[in-house]
């Protein structure tokens, strides 16, 4: 959420977030070395939607003007909280090396690929970010009972990849007493659900390569769209298989076993107004298919599904929420069918794949949780920049500007990440742009019914064509055969009228 080098009780005192990447005064920014500059933020302006009426009671709106109203703005290639990084898709000293990586689907990483990136989860789960830190109260209270120490705690680098989902999802508290409200979602439900997610996996991604020390590290993907109802990726050495003795838990031969979620104290959250902390409590809860409640989501999403999704030709359509039909967004986000008519009790792709996990990862303010939620989101993400790539061309990749649900316009910046990002910057092609790319086999459209039919046709045709040339020719053949038969006695009577023809010409002369 914010550098721990900014939330002393001066640096939220002043509004001012500009740390050096070297630490040396007079360098905010890296300003001595042309990196950038310590400026005023600029935050959205333009209406948002009908969904949240309770301006001015939510630290979160116009983000992140409550907490901070300077930061570093970086010139160039230049990135990060103090410019001391690249912009992704960027490396080296000058940041004008590109660099691009490889998001693969999982399944096919070999047996070592497989140990290394669930050890590196391991190792995200264990390892206190660096750089960031979380505040675990709203902002009137940030300052602690004694005014003096500042509500903020560290994290590990993959809990503060939870930590951030549950914040941009969280209610906003209304008061004591009375209830908090749940009409509002940073990162779901509106066109800020690709871009959102979008930076959330680049921020994952990008810390544990720094933290494995290999810029070449890529998160996989997990292709959900396989229809069914088996969990292919829930394997001992992947992300774990059913529990033989507890069907809603992991089995003890995986590592994600012992993990243990936060998050989990919404009654506190709602009640007192505080906020989630690093504290883990319990398990993940995972029983994949197993909602009998609810058949519907005891199968997976169909490779037909993603099919039709990326057939829709509009981004996003009014009211731009998660009643919205023949919305890309919506659709593939899953609230509407995959053929992008909305119907409030369909579930499909996105969140189909989320409640099929039946456990923490389909619940929304716990769901990173469960690690599967980072392979989930980057097919998701996947199958976003197919789309992007794929309509592109057309001209009706349009972003909306205005009266999408709070923090999901174009130029908002999305809550609750530092460096202040707009959704506008993800609303781009990772390859070109981002320095990622997918490994994707797309399934291909299935026949329709008349262009069956008109092959089916077509193939008869030409098997009449072929039948009836080979059976010409064999008539044909025949008959020259037949021809060839008469061929010795035609020959003989041939030779003999030769024969005669050469006597009769001597006689002559
Ligand atoms: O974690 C999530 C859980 C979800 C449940 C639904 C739903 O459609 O009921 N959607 C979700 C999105 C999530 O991110
Ligand atoms: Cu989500």
């Amino acid at each position: 959420q914010f550098p721990r080098q900014c939330v002393t009780p001066e640096g939220l005192q002043s509004g001012t977030c500009c740390p050096s990447p070297t630490g040396l005064p007079n360098d905010e920014c890296g300003s001595s070395t042309g990196r950038g500059q310590c400026v005023s933020i600029t935050a959205d302006r333009r209406p948002h939607g009908p969904q949240y009426p309770h301006d001015g009671r939510d630290d979160r709106e116009r983000w992140p003007l409550r907490f901070f109203n300077r930061t570093c703005q970086c010139n160039g290639n230049f990135s990060g909280f103090n410019c001391g990084r690249c912009r992704h898709g960027l490396t080296g000293p000058n940041c004008d090396q590109r660099v691009t990586v490889v998001r693969r689907n999982v399944m096919q990483m070999s047996a070592d690929e497989k140990r290394a990136f669930v050890d590196a989860l391991g190792q995200a789960k264990r390892t206190v970010h660096p750089d960031l830190v979380i505040c675990t109260r709203r902002y009137q209270e940030i300052f602690g009972p004694d005014g003096a120490s500042v509500q903020f705690e560290n994290i590990t680098i993959y809990n503060y990849f939870v930590w951030t989902h549950y914040y941009s999802v969280s209610k906003t508290y209304m008061g004591q007493g009375q209830q908090s409200f749940g009409g509002v979602d940073f990162s779901h439900e509106g066109p800020g659900f690709v871009t959102w997610h979008r930076y959330h996996l680049l921020q994952l991604e990008r810390d544990m390569q720094d933290m494995l020390g290999d810029p070449s590290f890529a998160l996989p993907y997990w292709n959900f769209a396989i229809g069914g109802s088996e969990c292919d990726i829930c394997t001992d050495d992947l992300l774990g298989a059913r529990s033989s003795f507890d069907t809603n838990g992991i089995s003890s031969n995986s590592v994600f076993s012992q993990w243990r979620v936060i998050c989990e104290s919404v009654e506190e959250y709602e009640t007192l107004g505080t906020i989630c902390n690093s504290t883990e409590t319990n398990p993940i809860r995972r029983n994949p298919a197993g909602n009998v409640a609810r058949p519907m989501v005891q199968r997976l999403p169909d490779p037909q599904d993603v099919i039709d999704c990326l057939e829709l030709n509009t981004f996003d359509t009014p009211p731009y929420y998660s009643t919205s039909s023949q919305s890309f967004r919506n659709t593939v986000e899953g609230y509407s069918a995959p053929q992008g008519n909305y119907d409030p009790v369909v579930r499909s792709l996105h969140n189909l794949a989320h409640l099929f996990l039946n456990g923490t990862g389909g619940q929304t303010h716990l769901s990173p949780n469960d690690p599967i939620f980072v392979l989930l989101h980057t097919f998701t993400d996947a199958i976003f920049d197919e789309w992007l790539q794929r309509h592109t061309a057309a001209g009706t990749v349009v972003y909306p500007e205005e009266n999408a649900p709070i923090g999901h316009n174009r130029e908002f910046n999305m809550v609750p990440f530092w460096p202040p990002v707009r959704n506008a910057e993800m609303f781009v092609a990772a390859p070109d742009n981002l320095g990622y790319t997918y490994e994707v086999q797309w399934p291909t459209r299935a026949y329709t019914i008349s262009e069956i039919i008109t092959i089916a046709i077509v193939a008869v045709v030409l098997i009449v064509a072929v039948v009836g040339g080979v059976i010409g020719c064999a008539v044909r053949a025949r008959s020259y055969r037949s021809a060839e038969g008469l061929e010795p006695l035609l020959g003989e009577q041939f030779r003999r009228y030769s024969e005669d023809e050469r006597h009769a010409s001597q006689s002559v002369v």
